[in-house]
């Protein structure tokens, strides 16, 4: 069984547990203290240098990036699945969505609220407005189309809604956008194990962001 290297409030550590979840594949899951600094001990850094959570140990691999491991978890458990499908255009929809979410949505929101919630800064109304930019596109993707990368659940999904999710503890609205709304719902409703792989870990977020911004 592979081992995830994990906290669960964090939004990149919620899309694996929603991979896994919908793979039914069970993880070993080890908690990670980053508030101790566990993640920059010898022992975590010969696992990844990059010191991040999500980590996934298997078989000898280890492997960190989310994406790269939801991908690599359906490659490996899920062969035929359509949550990374294999015919070359419908996966570089997926693929394309993937690299939205990690270099555009959630980078944009991770540089709006971060400073926000570990450094005290205020509010930076420019940065709000590229996530609203990064919004939009996603509500034209989601234009007529039930997921983010055609009529079934992927990864892509699974990726965008924990990134998505996390926006829930902050001011941004995003339910004002019509088709990420429905998406919104609809991905809540058919994900496999949402509540427990999302919803817990989003609550100890929400706990988090109480404990900093309260200070
Ligand atoms: N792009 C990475 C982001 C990983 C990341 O930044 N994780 C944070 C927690 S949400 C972390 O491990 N921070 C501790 C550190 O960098 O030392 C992914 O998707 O896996």
């Amino acid at each position: 069984m592979p081992d995830l290297y994990y906290v669960p409030g964090s939004p990149p550590c919620r899309a694996v547990l929603l991979t896994a979840k919908a793979l039914n594949l069970n993880l070993n899951l080890k908690l990670v203290d980053l508030h101790g600094g566990e993640q920059l001990k010898p022992e975590y850094l010969k696992l990844n240098p990059q010191h991040t959570v999500p980590t996934l140990v298997d078989d000898g691999l280890s492997i960190w990036e989310s994406r790269a491991i939801i991908t690599y978890l359906v490659n490996k458990y899920g062969k035929g699945s359509p949550l990374y499908p294999e015919d070359p255009k419908a996966r570089a929809l997926v693929d394309q969505r993937l690299y939205f979410d990690i270099g555009t949505l959630y980078q944009r929101f991770s540089d709006f609220f971060y400073p926000q919630l570990f450094g005290g800064a205020p509010a930076d109304p420019s940065k709000l407005a590229k996530i609203e930019e990064a919004l939009k596109y996603l509500d034209t993707f989601l234009e007529g189309q039930k997921y983010a990368a055609g009529p079934n659940l992927t990864v892509a999904d699974l990726s965008l809604i924990a990134s998505v999710s996390s926006f829930e503890v902050t001011d941004i609205d995003f339910k004002k956008y019509p088709n990420v709304k429905r998406w919104y719902e609809t991905v809540k409703s058919t994900a496999p194990g949402y509540q427990e792989a999302n919803e817990k870990g989003l609550e100890a977020f929400k706990h988090l962001v109480d404990s900093l911004m309260k200070k």
